[in-house]
């Protein structure tokens, strides 16, 4: 016989005991072991040593295990465990070749490993083969007696054992026919088995509980060799379909998945070796636990390595991805769906089990991919409401309309996008992602609802503002016992409006009523601070409206001409007139009256200020009680008080030293123009005039000339007194009239001098040869053009050096 082709028997377990880990793996992965399922049967062969099972095997199932060679004698070949698959035959079978028993290698004593190695084929194989030789059959000292001792004590340690088919081998079968031998063989292995010591709950069990037991006999194969192979041929036959109900697997309780055979054999190995009891359904269990654990973490290894599951992460991270819950399930059922198709044959309820870590895990992985799309979905949600919520304002629907239905839309926007991103395989509940939206939205309408009242608030607080600060100005300017009623009609009114309005454009909002009257008392209050801060601001103009209207009462008169104090008027009387007017003001100005109340200031302010006018002087008026000498009004509060008393005292002090001047000034310029209109010398000095100038005079009506000369100089002289206004230089005093007379002299003197040769010149040049003895008129008339003159270049400087409408009154009076 030849060697054995290594590559396709691999040695499962060595003679040493140690397990080919690696051997195996290999082994299970050329034959394809792993997609068989649950579809595959293990066949073992145990016997005595160089009893032809190899070679049994080898022709049997097409394997290559390793022979003796007849011509080197019956040593031992086999060592520990060798594995192979069978050729040809369904489903996938594996054959296990063990090493001989009682062989003389290992000596008589050493059955340590046989036990082990008969516990490990009865532990993972279907079909064990005993081949035995024909003549051992009914021998009381058969060389596969303590083989089947051996078996059957094992047996017992598992603890809950498939029932495996025993086929019995006769090699070398002789001419007795098997009917005959079988019995024998059957009486033989129940002895064998009765002595063997059981547990309390097996001592009665019939072996036939544990074992199928069959029997087959083939012809030698050294003698008879084609018998051997038609026989072998035939037992062939049954190895076809041996798994199928009927077939000759025993039965398949305690069956791995193929894919779990690999580990399973590791474990029951490690078992054995650590001489333990074989616990087969929790050892089913066990390897059902690592194999569905093993293909769970290959099938999520798989998953996160999954192009198309990258791809989607990747792409969730920046915006949304369309059909993301579709490919989100497809990919997660893929993953789930390929574990339950390996671990099918498991536990079921360790698959499951598995399952459902498995799905957790993956539902875990792809929950942020989820949550990230959710949030995708959300902001553009929120984008979408803000947009169609702008447009409907824009487009004039009502606000809270406009809110409702938006954000109806929204959410059922929202939730449409939820279900398109839902996968199958969970339940997710996007609805804390939904209040959220909901709540952003909530924050998005307040927040324009707000902007738009700010808004409405401002609109209707200009129009106040319109209606109310030009008009109270006015009115206040006016300042009369109707001012503050007129105010209040008008803030009245312009409130009114203003309010219901404001109320009109609120009803839009869908805003609770307090917050309605609480914005339109606010809208109440802002028309009173209108009025309010107009009047302060007014009242801190008071002074200059009192002297205005003082200096318009005083010097203009009832027809609102310019007054011209001629000396007829009555300063006393217009002063006071003017003064009880300004005072008049700053009682109206004083305090802000918008309420109905009735206050005394005006009696006040007239007592205290115009009556102690009268008498100032009095020592009565400086020792009795002062009713301004006080910082608040009696029965006004502080809030409505704009000019306090003793504010109203010093401004009436600041307004009386202002004006003083004006009242000094129209009491000088009507004593002047009285001086000036009263020409006429006392009549004691034109009886004296006459006396003394008796002769003069007489000499000027005896010559006529002299008269001529007089006039002429008087004339001269009248011209220059105008032109110089020597009236107006004195005014100040005798030297500064005297020194500004002197400056002023000569130029002017020249300046007259030259307009009377121009305008003695124009008459010669035309007139000359018409008229030549009109000269004297002429001069006559040329004096006077040269007085209008001199009088209008006089009222032209009095007027530009003098600022004051007083000393232009009094100028014009003068030139008059
Ligand atoms: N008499 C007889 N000899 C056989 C038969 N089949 C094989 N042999 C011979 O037995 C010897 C041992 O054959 P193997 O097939 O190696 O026996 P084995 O049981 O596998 O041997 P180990 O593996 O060493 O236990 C060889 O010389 C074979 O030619 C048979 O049917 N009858």
């Amino acid at each position: 016989m030849g060697k054995a082709d290594e590559c396709c028997s691999t040695q499962l377990i060595d003679g040493d005991g140690t397990f080919n880990v690696s051997g195996l793996e290999s082994f299970t992965k050329e034959a394809n072991l792993r997609e068989c399922g649950l579809s595959y049967a293990v066949v073992s062969i145990m016997g005595p040593q160089s009893s032809g099972k190899s070679t049994l095997l080898n022709h049997l199932f097409g394997t290559n295990f390793r022979e003796m060679d007849a011509y080197r004698g019956r040593c031992q070949t086999t060592k520990g465990i060798w594995l192979a698959k069978c050729t040809d035959i369904e489903p996938c079978t594996v054959v296990m070749d063990l090493e001989g028993t009682d062989g003389r290698e290992r000596g008589e004593d050493d059955t340590a490993f046989e036990k082990q190695s008969a516990l490990f084929a009865l532990a993972v194989s279907d079909i064990v083969l005993i081949n035995m030789w024909c003549h051992d059959i009914g021998r009381e000292h058969a060389a596969n007696k303590p083989l089947l001792k051996t078996v059957f004590q094992v047996m017992m340690r598992l603890f809950s054992p498939r029932k495996t088919t025993l086929l019995f081998v006769i090699r070398d079968k002789t001419k007795t026919p098997l009917e005959n031998l079988e019995p024998i063989l059957r009486e033989d292995i129940k002895k064998i088995w009765d002595a063997v010591p059981k547990p309390e709950g097996h001592k009665e069990t019939p072996l036939s509980e544990f074992f199928n037991v069959e029997v087959v006999a083939l012809s030698s194969y050294e003698e008879k060799e084609e018998q051997f192979k038609e026989q072998v041929a035939s037992l062939r036959q049954r190895f076809f379909h041996s798994i199928a109900p009927g077939g000759l697997a025993g039965d398949r309780r305690g069956v791995v998945p193929a894919s779990g055979f690999s580990f399973s054999a590791q474990q029951i190995w490690k078992v054995i070796k650590e001489n333990k009891d074989l616990d087969l359904p929790a050892h089913k269990v066990m390897v059902a636990t690592v194999r569905c654990e093993e293909i769970a973490n290959e099938k999520f290894a798989c998953l996160t390595a999954n192009e198309e599951w990258c791809q989607l992460e990747m792409a969730v991270q920046s915006g949304p991805v369309p059909g993301f819950g579709k490919k989100l399930s497809l990919i997660v059922d893929k993953c789930l769906s390929e574990y339950e198709a390996e671990t099918i044959y498991f536990d079921e309820a360790v698959r499951t089990a598995k399952w459902n870590q498995l799905e957790a895990k993956v539902l875990q992985l792809v929950q942020p991919a989820y949550q990230s799309m959710l949030g995708h979905i959300r902001s553009r949600t929120l984008e979408n409401f803000k947009e169609a919520f702008d447009k409907a304002l824009s487009g004039g629907e009502e606000f809270a309309v406009a809110a409702r239905h938006c954000t109806k839309s929204s959410m059922t926007q929202f939730d449409e996008g939820c279900a398109d991103v839902a996968i199958k395989q969970a339940k997710w509940d996007p609805s804390k992602v939904g209040d959220k939206l909901q709540r952003d939205i909530d924050a998005h309408v307040s927040q324009v609802r707000a902007a738009k009242l700010a808004e409405l608030t401002a609109l209707y607080e200009r129009k106040l503002n319109v209606g109310l600060a030009e008009p109270v100005e006015a009115l206040l300017d006016a300042a009369d016992n109707d001012t503050w009623p007129a105010i209040r009609k008008l803030l009245q009114r312009e409130t009114k409006v203003a309010v219901s309005g404001m109320s009109a454009a609120l009803s839009g909002f869908d805003i609770d009523k307090e917050t309605v009257n609480k914005m339109l008392t606010n809208l109440e209050d802002y028309a009173k601070g209108v009025v309010e801060t107009k009047a302060r601001e007014e009242a801190g103009r008071v002074l200059i409206r009192m002297k205005d209207r003082f200096s318009t009462l005083f010097s203009r008169d009832s027809d609102s001409m310019p007054r011209v104090w001629t000396g007829k008027e009555d300063i006393r009387a217009i002063t006071k007139t003017a003064r009880s007017a300004s005072l008049k003001l700053l009682s109206v100005m004083a305090v802000v009256r918008l309420d109905e109340s009735v206050d005394n200031i005006e009696n006040t302010l007239s007592l205290a200020l115009m009556d102690g006018y009268n008498s100032a002087s009095t020592s009565k008026s400086i020792t009795s009680f002062d009713p301004l000498a006080s910082s608040t009004w009696e029965e006004v509060p502080p809030t409505r008080t704009l000019i306090t008393p003793v504010q109203c005292k010093n401004l009436w002090r600041q307004f009386k030293v202002e004006t003083e001047y004006s009242v000094t000034q129209a009491i000088a310029a009507q004593e002047a123009n009285k001086r000036n209109n009263n020409w006429l010398p006392p009549p004691w000095a034109i009886v004296a005039m006459i006396v003394l100038g008796f002769n003069e005079f007489m000499t000027l009506l005896r010559n006529p000339l002299y008269l001529g000369v007089i006039f002429v100089v008087f004339l001269l002289v009248k011209a220059l007194w105008v032109q110089l206004d020597i009236s107006s230089e004195f005014r100040n005093g005798i030297l500064p009239g005297l020194l500004s007379l002197s400056t002023k002299f000569l130029p002017t003197v020249m300046d007259l001098l030259k307009r009377l040769a121009e305008e003695g010149q124009k008459p010669a040049a035309t007139d000359a040869h018409r008229n030549p003895t009109s000269e004297s008129k002429r001069l006559g008339s040329s004096m006077h053009a040269g007085s209008d003159l001199a009088s209008s270049a006089s009222s032209t400087m009095t007027s530009s050096e003098n600022g004051s409408e007083y000393s232009s009154t009094l100028q014009q009076d003068k030139v008059k």
